[in-house]
């Protein structure tokens, strides 16, 4: 029975009143009275009795009243999931950063998402952090997760997940610091020993800015692309290195180097989010983007 007439039933049942529900559904009182007549007949009994004075409800009626209310309760619950359906995000979103930003906030960032947005899948690209942001720039990836440059172009929105102190490291043995011309903490013999550093980005401006500071060419060693294989270089005493405190913490290595102490001290790093800030047009990364808080 479509869904039309056992709401006009339910009212009639209601307002026991011909008038009242053909008011109600804006026909006239014999529409209703027909209305009813096929219900009835569908049925295969009366459901109400009337008279010229009255309306009641017949025991099939009653009966009745119940089998209209689960009905339609049971559309609206079907008309409600399918409009549940359509309002969820579903779609995808590609994710670039390095190995350890994986280690360090994938768990964080995805574990309430996933549960709040199962439809939207991820595409997670691990690697080197140096081109991270260029990747968004250059519309390969939706969102990357790196350390903020000085200058963001301005077309780009960042969103700060961590601060993380860029620091000088070196190998904890002490053989493998002598041989490297560094044979006390801190007394470092920077125009001699070999630096194993980025091959690019921020960290490497940093390191080239302090060296020119102290007025000292560096002998770089070894220019390494990710900050995960710098510490396995200095860890097998290779030489000195310059990493986010981050890469460390979450290095198997962190127990075979040491940090020195230096001065002045290299600017940390701002480690967070980076999308095309047109991109916070969609809804599915505006999803994403605002369930990040720093
Ligand atoms: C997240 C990031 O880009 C780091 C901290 O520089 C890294 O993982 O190398």
């Amino acid at each position: 029975m479509d869904t039309k007439s056992l709401r006009i039933f339910l009212h009639l049942s209601e307002s026991l009143s011909f008038s009242r529900t053909s008011e109600a559904y804006h026909m006239s009182p014999s529409t209703l009275s027909r209305h009813i007549k096929q219900m009835e007949d569908v049925v295969g009994y009366p459901l109400f009795l009337r008279d010229n004075r009255s309306v009641h409800l017949t025991p099939e009626g009653e009966k009745f009243i119940i089998y209209a209310k689960e009905s339609l309760g049971a559309w609206e619950h079907f008309q409600q999931s399918l409009a549940n359906q359509f309002q969820e995000l579903a779609g995808e979103i590609s994710l670039y950063c390095s190995v350890t930003a994986s280690y360090s906030f994938l768990y964080t960032i995805l574990s309430e998402f996933r549960g709040r947005y199962p439809k939207i899948e991820l595409k997670v690209h691990t690697g080197d952090p140096v081109p991270a942001m260029e990747r968004v720039l250059n519309r390969l990836e939706d969102i990357s997760i790196a350390a903020r440059p000085n200058h963001v172009p301005t077309n780009l929105a960042f969103k700060r997940i961590a601060i993380s102190p860029l620091v000088f490291i070196a190998p904890k043995d002490p053989q493998a610091l002598r041989a490297l011309n560094a044979n006390e903490v801190g007394k470092v013999d920077w125009a001699t020993v070999p630096m194993i550093v980025s091959e690019d980005g921020i960290a490497r401006v940093r390191v080239d800015q302090w060296f020119k500071q102290q007025q000292v060419k560096p002998n770089i060693y070894a220019q390494v692309s990710g900050n995960e294989a710098i510490v396995s270089m200095v860890a097998l005493g290779f030489g000195i290195g310059v990493v986010p405190t981050l890469v460390l913490d979450n290095s198997p290595l962190v127990d075979s180097v040491q940090i020195l102490k230096v001065s002045p001290e290299l600017e940390a790093f701002d480690v967070g989010l980076f999308t095309l800030k047109k991109s916070l047009a969609n809804p599915i990364i505006k999803a994403f983007w605002d369930q990040i808080t720093d």
